[in-house]
């Protein structure tokens, strides 16, 4: 137990851990941005990322979908992600796949220029499923999913784009969750979202994690207390602490990271 405590990348859990990240470092270029990571998040819980900008939490929550592939100057240094066991870098993992089971909600909400329903059914048709029936009944799961049904069940032909912010990022969950994914990683969900659409989205985020296991990114610390069972703090590229989000608020271990979330730096 003394051993376990003085590992600051160490949680205790009941739960199985679906995404394991080992002695990760990663890199733009010369500029290196992660240094030995070293975690696991669990399923069906909520990871926060916390942590000055530029500390490196974007970078990481990219790589675990491997969005980073899209930067040519962006490579792994040294280590691996595993998700359900697979090095997700290996040669052989089909990275659409791996995207459909690793979901991402970005920072600001980016609907198709199309009607609420097609936005939904979109991602089911790049797969070939057509037929009405399935789409409709896609549709109206994935947005009770996200909590919109009952604001746009009398207009799902009318463009996603007349819809309120807080909506529109609720519909690009429900979309993200229409290809069925085991894990969301979400980017500062709410950064662009007033106050009672933020309670929404957190709500909402609550609600999920009964079935999804969700990464968040949040400079926002009631936010990362609100709705994340652990926290990682991150400091120039290291991960600094990482435990219970109680821990990590009220007595957390390094200097550092009370520093941060008290305020006091970042
Ligand atoms: N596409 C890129 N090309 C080059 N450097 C990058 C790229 N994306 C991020 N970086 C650099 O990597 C480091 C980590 O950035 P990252 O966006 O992961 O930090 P962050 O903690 O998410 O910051 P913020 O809170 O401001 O979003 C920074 O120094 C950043 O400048």
């Amino acid at each position: 137990m003394k051993e376990q405590e003085s590992d600051a990348a160490t949680v205790d859990t009941a739960k199985p851990s679906v995404i394991e990240v080992n002695d990760f470092s990663f890199a733009y270029g010369e500029k290196q941005a992660l240094f030995n990571i070293d975690m696991s998040m669990n399923e069906k819980e909520v990871t926060a990322f916390i942590g000055p900008s530029g500390c490196g939490k974007s970078t990481l929550l990219r790589c675990l979908n491997r969005m980073n592939d899209l930067v040519p100057i962006a490579k792994i240094t040294s280590g691996n992600i595993e998700i359900g066991g697979v090095d997700i870098n290996h040669q052989d993992v089909d990275v659409i796949e791996l995207r459909k089971r690793v979901g991402m909600v970005f920072q600001k909400s980016n609907p198709f220029p199309k009607s609420i329903y097609e936005n939904i059914a979109y991602g089911l048709r790049i797969q070939g499923i057509n037929k009405r029936s399935r789409l409709d009944e896609v549709v109206e799961r994935c947005l009770r999913g996200a909590a919109l049904w009952s604001e746009v069940k009398d207009r799902l032909n009318d463009s996603a784009l007349g819809m309120s912010g807080g909506q529109q990022q609720r519909l690009c969950i429900a979309r993200a969750l229409a290809v069925e994914p085991d894990i969301l990683l979400m980017d500062e969900p709410c950064s662009a979202l007033d106050p009672i659409a933020t309670a929404k989205v957190e709500e909402l985020i609550s609600e999920l994690k009964e079935q999804y296991t969700i990464v968040i990114v949040t400079h926002n610390m009631q936010q990362a207390t609100r709705v994340s069972d652990k926290t990682a703090f991150f400091y120039l590229g290291k991960l600094i602490e990482y435990d219970m989000t109680e821990k990590i608020f009220m007595n957390p271990k390094e200097e550092q990271t009370e520093a941060y979330v008290s305020g006091r730096f970042g």
